[in-house]
């Protein structure tokens, strides 16, 4: 399972959790404009909008799983499996074929707000093509943001489909319609204590702090990360500095945090958080934590020539830090 979310103090914050049971080698990974990009139907292009985000590197090519370029724009994809269903290449000339691993870079390299991607995916076609026999066709859909809202984008048996996200969060199935929709079951729930009007004849009392919430699901499908998210998301305070709204980021999505051991997914095998990740997509920095290490670490892409052409890469620090005080 995996959860995204947007953020917005001063600044905008987009992020994610990658909760799975293997790792494919993740890098932070600075894509400069110069980079030249090799699309699969599209064409190489030579200059595009600078991105940095997580993506295994393979023969060269930077197979994102969540970015944001420095327009301010984000992206991610999650897990949307059994309901992914690609398009078949489209041979008018009239279309964009996009490859499913390459939906991150196109839009990102181009796009500079959700408006613009709005553009980009009506002419797109999103292809199921495979990068490689040993990286198959990810089922996936996508959250794509900006500081001014967010969309997500599913592509089904029946089409691509592209929502008004107006919570900005995005976990797994069933599809975003169905998850909205879920919603409404908690409308009730608030930071603030209950009032008794369930029996007021009766002597009910609020026994506890954090009775408002009481029905917020604590566990791990991914309808009930969606509503826990949102809830703590749309609750959320924080001062706006960076230290105080990065800090809040990772508390929004520590909410939904996978601890090894709670999700089964075979025999011995259990999906955790690989990696938490909060991009202030104003400044071009990467803001990542590993289940193996707590400290939060970060890659400001701009501390790299954005003029280059090389990618700029970083393995996850993967070890705990303690800080000791004595
Ligand atoms: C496994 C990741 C999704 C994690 C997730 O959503 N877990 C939820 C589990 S569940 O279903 O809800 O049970 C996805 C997110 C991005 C994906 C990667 C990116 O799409 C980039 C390439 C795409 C290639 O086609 C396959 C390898 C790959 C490198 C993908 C591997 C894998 O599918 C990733 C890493």
């Amino acid at each position: 399972m995996c959860t995204a979310a947007t953020y917005k103090t001063k600044n905008f914050y987009f992020g994610r959790t990658l909760d799975y049971e293997f790792s494919y080698g993740d890098e932070i990974t600075v894509t400069p404009r110069n980079y030249p990009f090799e699309f699969r139907y599209m064409g190489r292009k030579d200059s595009h909008y600078a991105m940095i985000g997580m993506a295994h590197v393979a023969g060269g090519y930077p197979l994102y799983y969540d970015a944001i370029n420095e327009k301010g724009l984000g992206m991610a994809g999650l897990n949307f499996v059994g309901n992914a269903a690609y398009q078949e290449v489209d041979e008018s000339g009239d279309r964009d074929n996009v490859a499913q691993y390459e939906f991150i870079p196109w839009i990102l390299g181009s796009c500079a707000s959700v408006g613009e991607a709005r553009v980009a995916l009506d002419r797109m076609t999103l292809t199921g093509t495979p990068f490689s026999e040993q990286l198959p066709t990810a089922q996936l859909h996508w959250i794509i943001a900006d500081r001014n809202g967010a969309i997500t984008v599913e592509c089904m048996a029946d089409g691509l489909h592209v929502y008004e996200n107006p919570v900005g969060v995005l976990t797994n199935n069933p599809p975003f319609p169905q998850q909205m929709f879920l919603l409404n079951q908690y409308m009730g729930l608030s930071p603030k204590q209950p009032l008794n009007t369930f029996a007021p004849e009766v002597g009910l009392n609020t026994y506890s702090r954090g009775m408002g919430a009481i029905g917020l699901p604590g566990d791990l499908s991914s309808t009930s990360r969606f509503a826990r998210v949102a809830f703590v998301k749309q609750n959320s305070l924080s001062g706006d500095s960076e230290a105080e709204s990065v800090s809040q980021f990772f508390h929004i999505l520590g909410s939904v945090d996978q601890q090894r051991g709670c999700c089964e997914v075979a025999s011995d095998k259990y999906e955790i958080t690989i990696y938490t990740s909060c991009c202030n997509a104003d400044k071009g920095i990467y803001y990542y934590n590993t289940y193996e290490g707590h400290q939060i670490n970060a890659v400001d892409m701009n501390r790299e020539n954005l003029d280059g052409a090389e990618l700029a890469r970083y393995p996850l620090i993967q070890r705990e830090n303690i800080n000791w005080q004595n």
